[in-house]
């Protein structure tokens, strides 16, 4: 909520989003990417956005841990600091949407609640959930950064899945099984499902 008295927003410019998706060929949207540590956004993300480039889309890639070291820097993993990491997070995806711009933001988003917010602020239109599904047992066994090694001996704490939890979503636009499929799979899956909603709709 803002603090701040005497605000009396405009909308942004007079040059609608319809006018730069058109501009862009696009529509604009948040790929919202929530899974486990080691599940597979990152990678998935990345690679997500080197293909749409490929095929001429224009894309914008905000990773939880590159957030984490800018417009999210004060913010820890307590609850409360996990849904202020969201809401900036989703504020921020927000922007870049309303430009045309296709947005894909992984962030690890561990509860319903959590994630209930970020599609309240994007708008339930916009807000297109991916469900990055591993099996806590084998992010642990990738264990890309260490991070499972130190949260099982006790040295991180609010580790998610561990002593901080993770629900499942209940209904994600779509759900990538990485430990159950390859890397080129788990693409092809995703930009299958992907392709159909940023495809310019006529008018624009
Ligand atoms: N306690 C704890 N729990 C989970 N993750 C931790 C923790 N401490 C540090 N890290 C690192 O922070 C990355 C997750 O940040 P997020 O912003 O995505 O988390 S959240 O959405 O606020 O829950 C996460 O990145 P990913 O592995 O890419 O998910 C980790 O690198
Ligand atoms: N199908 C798959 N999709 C994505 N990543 C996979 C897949 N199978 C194995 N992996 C591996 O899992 C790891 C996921 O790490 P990362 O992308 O950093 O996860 P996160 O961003 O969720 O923490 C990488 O080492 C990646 O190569």
């Amino acid at each position: 909520m803002s603090e701040a008295t005497n605000i009396h927003p405009i909308f942004n410019s007079i040059l609608s989003r319809e006018k730069k998706e058109g501009l862009l060929k696009q529509n604009g949207v948040v790929l919202w990417m929530t899974g486990l540590s080691g599940s597979g956004k990152s990678t998935l993300a990345r690679a997500l956005e080197f293909a749409l480039h490929d095929l001429g889309y224009f894309t914008m890639l905000l990773d939880g841990d590159n957030l984490r070291t800018g417009v999210n820097s004060n913010l820890g993993f307590s609850e409360e600091d996990r849904k202020e990491n969201v809401r900036r997070s989703a504020e921020v995806s927000k922007l870049f949407a309303s430009a045309g711009i296709i947005t894909i933001c992984s962030l690890i988003s561990p509860t319903e609640e959590i994630r209930d917010a970020a599609k309240e602020i994007i708008g339930e239109e916009d807000f297109k959930q991916v469900f990055i599904d591993a099996p806590f047992e084998v992010c642990a066994e990738r264990d890309v950064k260490g991070l499972y090694k130190k949260a099982l001996a006790g040295e991180i704490k609010n580790f998610t899945g561990l002593d901080s939890p993770f629900e499942t979503p209940a209904n994600p636009f779509v759900r990538i099984p990485t430990a159950e499929q390859s890397l080129e799979e788990s693409l092809k899956q995703l930009l299958e499902a992907v392709l159909p909603i940023i495809k310019l709709t006529e008018n624009k």
